[in-house]
């Protein structure tokens, strides 16, 4: 469960609807040409949290039957309600999904004792791997050393999706976690988390830039630091434009400039954004995707 995983973009109709035939041709860019070692399905990215219980288990169907166990499968499964969680995280478990993964509970003032009573309830009744989803930018939830260490006593807890810029307690989970799987999160600071020793890198960028995040991952590994810094500040230029634009609507746009059918972004989400052909294609030429 290592290298390069895209958080999977998924394709929406004008009407909030998943468009299956865009949904395939996405996997299959991600695998063919962007040549990634997995894909975190329905995570930020993939907008899980716009959509219903029946439309999270479309796409978890859809893109099994579509990768055929060419790569690694994480399902996110994160949900208010947790008898949804839990219902996807079976369903995730029999198509075959490598481990689950869920964002720490977020909205209500959770205490650690009620997250930590989430992610036991999540693993004892699904009986599966798990990945925590930490991202404290969008859920408030800032867990510090010890209660990641309370969470990591848990066998079935594999590892954590760190996407944060706090490397000082990255550092100290490599550290004290060698055996855990850990992923960076945030595609603009992939270098560093490849220093801080992160078994892989899962994000937004890697369905358009997914080979030169490789290259900078594999770099980096190697102690080549001055060249992976040089592909991170090339890839950061065009995370700026993205992130400037919309990031779902911008790598959405792109790969529709690519011939896949990616789709619209579902509402609340602005469907195309600012987003136009020659904007799309000068990207596209500038960063050689
Ligand atoms: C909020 C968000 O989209 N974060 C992305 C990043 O890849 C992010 O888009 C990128 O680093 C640009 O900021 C991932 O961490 C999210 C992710 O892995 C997911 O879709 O669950």
């Amino acid at each position: 469960m290592n290298g390069i995983f895209s958080a999977l973009v998924v394709p929406f109709d004008e009407h909030g609807e998943i468009i299956e035939k865009g949904l395939r041709e996405v996997v299959r860019h991600n695998i063919d040409v962007q040549q990634i070692d997995g894909l975190y399905v329905n995570g930020s990215t993939g907008e899980n949290f716009l959509m219903n219980t029946e439309q999270k288990k479309q796409v978890f169907r859809i893109v099994q039957e579509e990768s055929q166990g060419a790569i690694t499968l994480i399902a996110q499964i994160g949900s208010l309600d947790i008898y949804e969680a839990i219902d996807l995280g079976i369903y995730a478990r029999d198509l075959g999904y490598d481990s689950l993964s869920a964002v720490t509970p977020y909205y209500y003032p959770f205490s650690f004792e009620e997250i930590k009573n989430y992610y036991l309830t999540l693993v004892k009744e699904t009986n599966h791997k798990m990945i925590i989803y930490s991202i404290p930018a969008l859920t408030g939830v800032h867990m510090n050393m010890n209660q990641f260490d309370e969470l990591l006593q848990e066998e079935q807890i594999i590892g954590v999706k760190y996407t944060a810029g706090d490397f000082f307690l990255l550092e100290r989970l490599r550290q004290r976690y060698p055996n855990k799987m850990i992923f960076s999160g945030f595609d603009e600071m992939l270098i560093h988390g490849t220093v801080s020793g992160v078994d892989g890198a899962i994000g937004s960028t890697y369905n358009v830039n997914g080979r030169k995040a490789r290259r900078i991952f594999e770099l980096a590994q190697e102690g080549n630091v001055a060249e992976a810094y040089q592909l991170q500040h090339e890839t950061n230029d065009l995370i700026e434009s993205l992130l400037d634009i919309g990031i779902y609507q911008a790598i959405k746009g792109i790969l529709r400039e690519q011939g896949v059918q990616a789709g619209l972004c579902k509402a609340p989400l602005t469907p195309r954004h600012n987003v136009d052909t020659t904007t799309m294609q000068q990207l596209i030429k500038k960063h050689q995707l």
